[in-house]
């Protein structure tokens, strides 16, 4: 990582209240280069350059610690951290970085995702992040994985009804989504709402910022999983996107 990368990651982590160690610093540069290598062989993320990887990415990844709402996850009494549709690794490995005691899941339909996801966790010895490669539609009604959780992170996947009915069965009660999304409207948070309330949930916050130095909208909406969800959610794989609950899909 240049010195400028380093500056900006220092600077977006600071804005957010997170003060970064040396091995922190050292740890986001190895992501960054293993990342940068890894995206000249396959299709891994569309970022290419430091500056956005850093800011869009990492510091990006980082605004799921907003609010404290991942503290008290971990224990074996509140249950591990699901990172839904992980993609590269983000927020999953931001987070493990910030937080190595978390157990962390981040789970993707795309093999080659989750191996990299699993490779780069190990060469950063992030002894606690655990992929998982499959759907969520298939692996939230696998009694080993459906109430396992007590936090599922999640960015940019999905509209909030669809993240509600994927997201809420992976949860125990009194468990929380985290979601990061840009901007949401009025409609899009009235029908996850609806949905949350379907598939057993309340929404508990809805948290409107702006990303550290791009300026950029970002919200982060918490769920909390107050009841059981219904044997019948989630539906069966493409269902959910395609007829997302009480939503209109675009
Ligand atoms: C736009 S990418 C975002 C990746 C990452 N969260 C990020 O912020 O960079 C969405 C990812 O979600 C995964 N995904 C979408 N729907 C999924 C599902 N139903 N089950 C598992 N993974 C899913 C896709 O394979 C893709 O890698």
């Amino acid at each position: 990582m240049t010195p400028e990368g380093q500056t900006l990651l220092l600077d977006g982590a600071a804005a957010l209240g997170l003060a970064l160690t040396p091995e922190q610093v050292e740890r986001f540069a190895h992501l960054l280069l293993l990342l940068t290598e890894a995206s000249a062989q396959m299709n891994l993320t569309a970022l290419r350059e430091e500056r956005d990887i850093v800011l869009k990415h990492f510091v990006d990844s980082l605004t799921c610690l907003r609010g404290g709402w991942l503290d008290g996850a971990g224990p074996e009494a509140a249950g591990p951290v699901l990172d839904l549709g992980t993609g590269a690794g983000f927020p999953a490995l931001p987070l493990a970085i910030m937080r190595p005691d978390l157990p962390t899941v981040p789970l993707d339909a795309t093999r080659k995702k989750v191996e990299f996801v699993e490779r780069t966790a190990q060469a950063l010895g992030l002894a606690r992040v655990h992929p998982l490669v499959g759907r969520a539609e298939t692996l939230g009604r696998d009694p080993e994985q459906r109430g396992r959780y007590g936090r599922v992170v999640t960015r940019a996947v999905a509209a909030l009804p669809i993240l509600a009915e994927l997201a809420l069965p992976f949860l125990r009660e009194g468990g929380l989504l985290v979601a990061q999304k840009g901007p949401i409207t009025p409609e899009e948070l009235e029908a996850g709402t609806r949905a949350a309330a379907e598939v057993g949930g309340e929404v508990r916050a809805v948290d409107p910022f702006t990303l550290p130095l791009t300026g950029d909208a970002r919200t982060l909406v918490v769920i909390e999983k107050t009841g059981p969800t219904p044997e019948r959610y989630p539906r069966r794989e493409g269902v959910p996107n395609r007829k997302p609950l009480f939503w209109q899909a675009t």
